[in-house]
Formats: structure tokens, C-alpha cells, sequence
């Protein structure tokens, strides 16, 4: 068995959320003789608390990881079936147990501010003994910080939406899972770009407070639109970034067109209506900054046309409308 402090030492050298978890798995599971321990992901969808293990020992060894989303994952149950755990989330508590004859399980939330978004899960023979108990705490303690630490590091300060930086390494994950490209209804990957309109008007008129609040509103509307499994960057000033996972053509048409219709019909205080403009294409066939660079041609062919639009870079493409314009030079596109 390795002494704890080089486990915590190996644990926090992890750059990486998943890695560090199974990481924090493995520091536990050599404390004692554990049954099974699990990280557990709190995720919220129709409204109601669900958790689904993330990543689990088995065999009291091997440590495996879910293939699947949240929200598709087999395993999920409602938070309510676990009630020791619901109600210790509930009253923002440090741990919960159950004790059952020659079963004993320990949960531990995993908090960032007031919101819990994993636990930690472990279950043994054992009643656990203080002890012990204060020694699992305090690894979890670690971890919680750390794993802060990272999201902090990976986070824009004025929205909290994920940044630039952290693009690149999420479309790589993304690419992974999307495999070939796929047929014309099957789902797959999509990348839009979205581009409030005349914001420089906002700043202008209303002052820079003002367009920072404007900015965190579409930055709330934006993280209440899309799925878990989707991810919504900032990538400074005005302009959003959106990976829509696992959707048809069809269904990313109507999930932006939506999210356009919604921020056009809201009110903002003081500064009343705004518009953006959209493009989007779809990631196979291209390395993060060719697909960026379609979905910015197509956002730009929005802004050329009248704006407070969404434009499909494929659907360019095949009318010849972007080619053409490229060819003539008759739009500047960057
Ligand atoms: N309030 C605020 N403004 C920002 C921030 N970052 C960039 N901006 C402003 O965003 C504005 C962007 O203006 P432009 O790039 O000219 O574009 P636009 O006025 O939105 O016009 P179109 O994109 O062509 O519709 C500039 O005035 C920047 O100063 C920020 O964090 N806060």
C-alpha cells in the first residue's frame, strides 16, 4: 500500500476532471478494505435531482469510467432513491451513511459554492470508525479543492461559462466519440458560433456595466438552452461558442433558432431588445480551427445579411452562396 501522501501527491498532479476522479477513487480504495467505491455525478434533467456513477472500482480493484451521457446513462436514478444522500445535499451537509448488516456505505458531496454537483461513494464490510471516517473526509476535502481549482482555472470570470482554453481539449473529446461522419439524419456533433449584434451600440449607449450585464444574461440563457451534454464557451467580448452533442441537422437547427427567438423576445433592463446572429457546421472532417473557421464564414454571412439570423455553413456551401461570395471577394468574410 502506497502512504497517503503520495497518493494525494499523484491525485493532484491531474490536469484533467475524469482522471483526477478515478485518481481520488484509487487514493481511497488503498485506505482500507473496501467493498466498492464510486464517484457519483449529480445532474439535473426535467427538473428532478438524478445521480449516475461516473467512475467505480470493481472487484474491489479495477477502476472503470461510463461510457455514457448523463442523461442517457442506464445506471441513473433519481436522487429521492437514495434518501440518507438526498437529505444530507439537501441540508448542505459533509457526509451521510447507511448502516446495514455487513454493508456499510459512506457518501460524501462533492461542493463547488452551494451546489453539488458529485459525491463520493464508499461502501464496506465494516461499520466505518472515526477514525477512518475523518481520513476519507479529509482526502475528500482535497479533492473538492482541487477539482475547484481546476473549473475555476477553466472558466471566463465574468459569465463562468467554459473558456477559450478549454475549447480545444473538449472538442478533441468530442471528436473521439463522433467517430465517421455520419448519414444526413443520424446524430452527430455540431459547432456554432453566436455573435450578439451591434453590441458596440450597448457599451456606447449605455455604458460597459450595462454590456456586462447584458453579457451574463445571454450567458444564463445560453446554460439554461442546451443539454448537460452539450458545452457553451465564451470566447471573450461578445462572441459564444456551442458544442451540440448527439443532435440530427434538423434538431440543431431548431435548438439555435430557439435560442435565437428567446434572446430577441427578452427584455433586458435598461438596455430593452437585442439580436445575434448565428452560424454553425457541422466538427467532422476538420481540425478545430478549420470548423471554427466554417461556423465563423457562416456567422459572417449572417452578419452580411441582415443579421438576427442563423446560418448553416453546409446549406452555404451547397447553394454555392459562401464559394461564390469567396470567389469574388464580393463579402469580406474575416
Ligand atoms: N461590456 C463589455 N463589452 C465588451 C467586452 N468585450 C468586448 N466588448 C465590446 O464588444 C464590442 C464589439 O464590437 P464590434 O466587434 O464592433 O461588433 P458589434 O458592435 O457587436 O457589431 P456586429 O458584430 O457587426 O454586429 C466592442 O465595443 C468591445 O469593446 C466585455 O467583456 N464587456
Amino acid at each position: 500500500m502506497k502512504p497517503l501522501l503520495q497518493n494525494l501527491a499523484e491525485m493532484t498532479a491531474h490536469r484533467d476532471h475524469l482522471r483526477l476522479e478515478v485518481s481520488v477513487l484509487s487514493t481511497l480504495l488503498q485506505q482500507g478494505r473496501m467493498l466498492e467505491v464510486r464517484a457519483l455525478e449529480l445532474f439535473t434533467q426535467s427538473g428532478e435531482a438524478w445521480l449516475r456513477p461516473r467512475s467505480w472500482s470493481q472487484d474491489g480493484g479495477e477502476l472503470l469510467s461510463s461510457p455514457h451521457e448523463p442523461s442517457a446513462d442506464p445506471q441513473a436514478v433519481p436522487l429521492a432513491s437514495v434518501p440518507e444522500l438526498a437529505q444530507c445535499i439537501a441540508g448542505k451537509g459533509r457526509d451521510a451513511v447507511r448502516d446495514e448488516p455487513g454493508r456499510h456505505t459512506l457518501w460524501l458531496p462533492v461542493w463547488q459554492g452551494d451546489h453539488a454537483h458529485a459525491c463520493l461513494e464508499i461502501t464496506q464490510a465494516q461499520p466505518f470508525k472515526r477514525r477512518q471516517r475523518d481520513l476519507i473526509t479529509g482526502v475528500c476535502m482535497v479533492y473538492q479543492n482541487y477539482q475547484n481549482l481546476l473549473d475555476y482555472s477553466e472558466r471566463d470570470a465574468l459569465t463562468g461559462l467554459l473558456n477559450r482554453k478549454t475549447f480545444d481539449e473538449q472538442f478533441s473529446r468530442y471528436r473521439n466519440t463522433a467517430g465517421q461522419a455520419p448519414g444526413l439524419d443520424e446524430p452527430c456533433q455540431w459547432l456554432a458560433v453566436m455573435d450578439i449584434d451591434h453590441f458596440k451600440q450597448v457599451n456606447d449607449r449605455f455604458g460597459h456595466l450595462y454590456g456586462d450585464e447584458v453579457l451574463i444574461l445571454v450567458a444564463n440563457r445560453l446554460r439554461g438552452m442546451f443539454r448537460t451534454e452539450d458545452r457553451v464557451f465564451r470566447f471573450g467580448g461578445e462572441e459564444f461558442v456551442v458544442l451540440l452533442r448527439s443532435t440530427t441537422l434538423a434538431q440543431a437547427r431548431v435548438a439555435l433558432e430557439r435560442l435565437r427567438t428567446a434572446i430577441a423576445l427578452h427584455e433586458f433592463p435598461q438596455v430593452g431588445h437585442i439580436t445575434v446572429s448565428v452560424g454553425f457546421a457541422a466538427t467532422h472532417g476538420g481540425t478545430p480551427v478549420e470548423v471554427l473557421g466554417n461556423a465563423d464564414q457562416a456567422l459572417y454571412y449572417a452578419k452580411g445579411h441582415g443579421r438576427n439570423q442563423v446560418r448553416f455553413h453546409g446549406d452555404l456551401v451547397d447553394s454555392g452562396a459562401l464559394a461564390r461570395k469567396v470567389e469574388h471577394d464580393e463579402v469580406e468574410l474575416f
